[in-house]
């Protein structure tokens, strides 16, 4: 696995003072890396700058200072490499669901013959399970269905990375659940790297295989990378029936619940660059079922 792929270093965003209010330190000297193939998804309290990053790594939105590099390049502005996916479905009214696509593809293909983009975005269509309604504007498509379209866009593209900020938060439990999985399956296929905000800890537990913990804003900070050591093979279904699901659940509520806003308070010292990863619950004599290629902070068990 390229373990750097994407790499931040010393990231700031700040907003400068307006209208009588101080400036605002969003977050500062942010560093944090992402490996190739890996699913991280970030939680923290509203406001804390989760989306703030987002778009700074989409290059949506300019840092105050620091770098972030994706596959050697660092990232100057939005790029067709990096698949964006939002709440609000963003699909262009006025054209189909494969016009959607086809719309993507082309601008990313622009030598591309059209049956080759044709072609191109019904595999998309069909790995979302949206054949039969290739021909549907968005307004005649459910909530859910029009997030499978943006996902199946934001696919098609062949993305090197793939952002998503709350992309199911207003999908209703069974809906979500449903594209939770496809989803899984798309990037245990692909092998895509994943950058995802969610409020949700079971989505977090569910989908990531690392939980970026941001305490409360202003001067946020990844206060930790919790490793989520359940086998990757898991459903909705089963998990809960996993031991360490109940241990990362807790580390991960506890922390929302109470240790966020208390770090928030606490200044960083010198050696607090990287972020700490955290196995959370696993005691001394015990091994995580997945491979760990990080120095591990055990904690007690919860
Ligand atoms: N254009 C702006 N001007 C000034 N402050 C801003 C601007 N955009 C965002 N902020 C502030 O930056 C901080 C971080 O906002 P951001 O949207 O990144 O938070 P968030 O963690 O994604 O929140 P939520 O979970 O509610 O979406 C907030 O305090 C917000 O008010």
């Amino acid at each position: 696995m390229q373990e750097n792929f994407l790499s931040v270093e010393g990231l700031s965003k700040l907003y400068p003072a307006a209208r009588g209010n101080d400036k605002l330190v969003v977050f500062e000297d942010m560093h944090f890396r992402i490996g190739k193939g890996e699913f991280v998804c970030v939680l923290g309290h509203s406001g804390c700058g989760k989306s703030t990053v987002l778009n700074i790594l989409a290059g949506l939105d300019q840092a105050s200072a620091g770098t972030v590099i994706m596959d050697e390049r660092e990232v100057a502005g939005p790029s067709l490499e990096r698949g964006v996916i939002f709440q609000s479905h963003a699909l262009l009214p006025w054209l189909s669901v494969l016009g959607n696509l086809e719309f993507a593809v082309k601008s990313r293909w622009p030598a591309w013959r059209h049956q080759k983009i044709r072609e191109h975005c019904r595999q998309y269509i069909e790995l979302v399970g949206l054949q039969g309604a290739e021909h549907k504007k968005p307004a005649e498509l459910s909530g859910g269905m029009k997030q499978r379209v943006g996902i199946a866009r934001a696919f098609a593209i062949q993305p090197k990375m793939l952002l998503m900020d709350e992309p199911f938060g207003a999908l209703d439990a069974l809906t979500r659940g449903v594209i939770q999985e496809e989803l899984l399956k798309i990037c245990a296929a692909t092998g895509q790297t994943v950058f995802m905000i969610t409020h949700d800890v079971d989505e977090a537990i569910l989908l990531a295989d690392k939980i970026f913990l941001m305490s409360n804003g202003p001067r946020a900070r990844i206060a930790e990378i919790v490793l989520n050591t359940l086998p990757r093979t898991r459903t909705r279904h089963d998990i809960h029936k996993h031991p360490q699901y109940y241990r990362i659940r807790n580390h991960l509520l506890d922390f929302l619940i109470s240790r966020s806003s208390q770090i928030s308070r606490e200044t960083m010292s010198a050696g607090d660059a990287q972020p700490p990863i955290v196995v959370p619950g696993l005691f001394e004599d015990e091994e995580p079922e997945r491979e760990v290629k990080a120095p591990v902070y055990r904690l007690n068990k919860i």
